[in-house]
C-alpha cells in the first residue's frame, strides 16, 4: 500500500480511465482476461461474417421487441376498434390485435420498428440458414466443434419457433390460419393429439388463452434460452478458436488473422451498424405483415394467399403435398396425411442435428481439424449438402403451391405432383449433379497445378502451329490447391482371424465400409498430383 502511495505520489494522480480500470480489475480480475482474450487472432474471410450477421440480428430482435411490448396487449378480450385506421372502425377484435393495429398507426414509429422486428427475424433465420452452410460445406463441424454445431442447430430451431410464436401474436386471419394448422398438425397425434391440443390451448380452439401463452414464450421463454445457448456457441468460437482455410503458413496449430482489438472490434462494430442500417431500411421500404389488410383472426374464415414465413415454408409444403390418407381402427380416425408430415418434419431437422456425428462414423477420423476443407475436396459431403437443400427448396415450391399457380399460371395439381414426385427424385439428381461437379473442379485444380493458369495468350510458332500459353502458378496458389488431404476408405478387414477361424462381419461394418467408400473411393476423388509428377512436367520436358 505504502509503495503505491509513494508511486502516485511520484508520478501525480493517474488519469481517471486508468483508476477506474484499475478499481475493476482489483474486483474482477479484468487485466489478466484481457490479456489472454484481447489480442486473440481472428482469421479473415468474408464468409465467417455470416455468424456475425446472426448475432447482429439477434441484438435488433431483442432491441426492437422490447419496443413492442411496451404498446402490446397479450390479450384474446373482445374489444371494439376506435382507432385511426377507418376501415376497420366499429369492428369487434382481439386485444392482442387491436393492440397490433395501435402499434402500426397510432404509436410514433411504431409501423417502423414493427417492421424492423418482422424482417430481423426473417434476415435472422436465413443468416443462420447460409452461416450454417458456410460452417457445413467447408467441415468446420468435425472435431472439436460438433458440440458447437449442435448448440448452432438448437440456436436455429428454437429461432424458428420463436419466429413461429412472434408472427402468432397479433391474432390476424394470416397468424390465426398459421395456429389453426398447428393445430391440425397436434390433433392427428393419436391418443394424446386431443389432451395436448387441449391443454395448449386452454380449451377448444382457438379458446382464450393462446396470445397470452405464445407471448410469455415468445419474449421470455425462447429468447432466454436463445442468450444462453448464443453465449455458450460463442464461447465456444473463443476456446476453440476459429478455422481458416488452406494457405501459405497456415496449420492445424495456428491461427492466422487480425486481433480482436483493436482490428476486429473496430470491423465488427461497423458491421453491426452496417446490418441494422440495412435492416431498417429494408423495413422502412417494404411493408411486411400489414395485419390491417388480413383482418381480425374468426376460426370459420381463411385469408387466401396465406403462407407461413419462409423458414416454415417447408413444413406446410410437406402437409399440401400429401395425399390425404385416413384409416379408421375401432372407430378412431388415424389422419396419416397430417401425422406423417408431422413425423417427417422433425427428421429433416435432426439429419443437421446428426450430421457431423455420421460423418465422423463413416470416415473413422477422430483427428482435431482446424483448416477448412473447400467444398470441392469433400465431394460426397456437398452433393449431401446440395441435396439437402433441394429438397427444402422442393418442400417450399410446396408450401406455397396457391401462389406458384396464380403467379405462373399453372394448375395446382401439376404442382402438387411435382412436389411428390420431386420430393424423392430431385435430391437424388443434385446429389449427382453435386458430385460430378466437384470432381470436375478437383480435375480443373489438378491441370492447373500441373500445367499452370491459361493465360488466354495465343502464339503462334514458328512452323505454324497454335498454342495457348500457360502460366506458372505461384507457390502459394501452388501450396493452396495442393494442401488438402486425401483419405483412404475404411476397410472391413480381414475376415479370418490368425487361427484361420472365420469371424462374422457386422451389417453395421459393411454399412460403414461401403458409406466410406462412397466419401473416399476411387470414384470420389481425383489424385492431387506429386511432387514428382509435378517436377517431371516443370523440369522442360513438359511443353506448356
Ligand atoms: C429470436 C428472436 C425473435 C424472433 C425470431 C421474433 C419474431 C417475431 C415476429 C416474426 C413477430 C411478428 C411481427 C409482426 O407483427 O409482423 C414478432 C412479434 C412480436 N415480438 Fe418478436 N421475435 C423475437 C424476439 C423477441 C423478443 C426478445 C421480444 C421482446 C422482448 C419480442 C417481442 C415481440 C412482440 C411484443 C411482438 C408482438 C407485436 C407485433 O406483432 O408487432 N420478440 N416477433
Ligand atoms: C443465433 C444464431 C447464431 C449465432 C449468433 C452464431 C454466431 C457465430 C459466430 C459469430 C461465429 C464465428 C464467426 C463465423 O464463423 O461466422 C460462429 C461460428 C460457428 N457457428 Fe455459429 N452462430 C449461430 C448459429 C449457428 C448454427 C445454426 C450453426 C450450425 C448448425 C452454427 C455453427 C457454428 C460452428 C460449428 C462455428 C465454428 C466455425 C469455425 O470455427 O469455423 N452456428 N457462430
Amino acid at each position: 500500500m505504502s509503495t503505491n502511495t509513494s508511486t502516485e505520489a511520484r508520478r501525480g494522480k493517474a488519469p481517471a480511465g486508468e483508476r477506474v480500470a484499475d478499481w475493476a480489475d482489483g474486483r474482477l480480475g479484468i487485466y489478466s482476461l484481457a490479456k489472454t482474450n484481447m489480442r486473440k487472432i481472428f482469421p479473415d474471410h468474408w464468409s465467417f461474417m455470416l455468424g456475425e450477421v446472426c448475432m447482429y440480428s439477434f441484438i435488433i430482435l431483442i432491441l426492437t421487441g422490447v419496443y413492442l411490448t411496451l404498446f402490446f396487449h397479450p390479450s384474446m378480450n373482445e374489444v371494439e376498434y376506435h382507432g385511426s385506421y377507418i376501415p376497420l372502425q366499429g369492428q369487434m377484435m382481439s386485444e392482442a390485435f387491436n393492440s397490433t393495429l395501435h402499434i402500426s398507426f397510432d404509436v410514433r414509429g411504431g409501423l417502423l420498428i414493427r417492421q424492423i422486428h418482422h424482417w430481423a427475424a426473417l434476415i435472422f433465420l436465413a443468416g443462420m440458414f447460409v452461416h450454417m452452410m458456410r460452417v457445413f460445406f467447408t467441415g468446420a463441424f468435425r472435431k472439436p466443434r460438433e458440440v458447437n454445431w449442435l448448440f448452432g442447430f438448437l440456436l436455429l430451431v428454437l429461432g424458428m419457433f420463436t419466429g413461429f410464436t412472434g408472427y402468432s401474436l397479433p391474432d390476424d386471419l394470416l397468424s390465426g390460419t398459421g395456429v389453426r394448422f398447428m393445430e391440425g398438425a397436434i390433433l392427428s397425434v393419436p391418443i394424446v393429439g386431443t389432451y395436448l391440443s387441449m391443454f395448449l390451448f386452454g380449451g377448444e380452439f382457438p379458446g382464450g388463452d393462446f396470445v397470452a401463452r405464445f407471448y410469455s414464450v415468445h419474449i421470455l421463454l425462447l429468447p432466454g434460452i436463445m442468450l444462453g445457448l448464443m453465449v455458450g456457441h460463442l464461447i465456444l468460437v473463443f476456446y476453440h478458436k476459429h478455422t481458416q482455410f488452406a494457405g501459405p503458413g497456415k496449420t492445424n496449430n495456428n491461427v492466422v488473422g487480425m486481433p480482436l482489438l483493436p482490428v476486429y472490434m473496430a470491423k465488427a462494430g461497423g458491421f453491426f451498424f452496417l446490418v441494422f442500417g440495412v435492416i431498417t431500411a429494408i423495413a422502412a421500404i417494404a411493408s411486411i405483415n400489414p395485419i390491417w389488410s388480413m383482418g381480425p383472426y374468426r376460426p370459420d374464415q381463411v385469408s387466401t394467399g396465406a403462407q407461413p414465413d419462409w423458414y416454415m415454408g417447408f413444413s406446410e409444403g410437406l402437409i399440401r403435398t400429401m395425399p390425404g390418407w385416413e384409416i379408421n381402427l375401432w372407430g378412431h380416425t388415424l389422419v396419416l396425411g397430417v401425422f406423417i408430415p408431422l413425423v417427417i418434419f422433425p427428421l429433416v431437422l435432426v439429419a443437421i442435428a446428426v450430421y457431423p456425428f455420421i460423418e465422423s462414423w463413416v470416415t473413422g477420423d477422430k483427428r482435431e481439424h482446424h483448416i477448412l476443407d473447400r467444398p470441392r475436396n469433400a465431394p460426397t459431403r456437398t452433393a449431401f449438402g446440395a441435396a439437402w437443400i433441394s429438397w427444402y427448396f422442393v418442400l417450399m415450391i410446396g408450401g406455397g403451391n396457391d401462389l406458384w399457380a396464380t403467379h405462373f399460371h399453372l394448375s395446382i395439381n401439376a404442382i402438387t405432383w411435382f412436389v411428390r414426385v420431386g420430393f424423392f427424385v430431385v435430391p437424388v439428381l443434385v446429389f449427382i449433379a453435386t458430385k460430378r461437379i466437384c470432381l470436375g473442379l478437383q480435375r480443373r485444380d489438378r491441370d492447373k497445378v500441373l500445367h499452370g493458369r491459361e493465360s488466354g495468350i495465343i502464339k503462334r510458332l514458328p512452323h505454324g502451329e497454335f498454342i495457348e500459353v500457360h502460366e506458372p502458378l505461384s507457390q502459394d496458389a501452388l501450396h493452396t490447391l495442393t494442401a488438402h488431404e486425401q483419405y483412404k476408405p475404411v476397410e472391413i478387414g480381414p475376415t479370418v482371424d490368425e487361427n484361420g477361424v472365420e469371424r462374422k462381419v457386422k451389417g453395421t461394418e459393411k454399412l460403414r465400409a461401403k458409406l466410406s467408400e462412397a466419401y473416399y473411393g476411387e470414384e470420389s476423388q481425383i489424385p492431387k498430383p506429386t511432387v514428382e509428377e509435378y517436377k517431371e512436367i516443370t523440369s522442360g520436358h513438359g511443353h506448356h
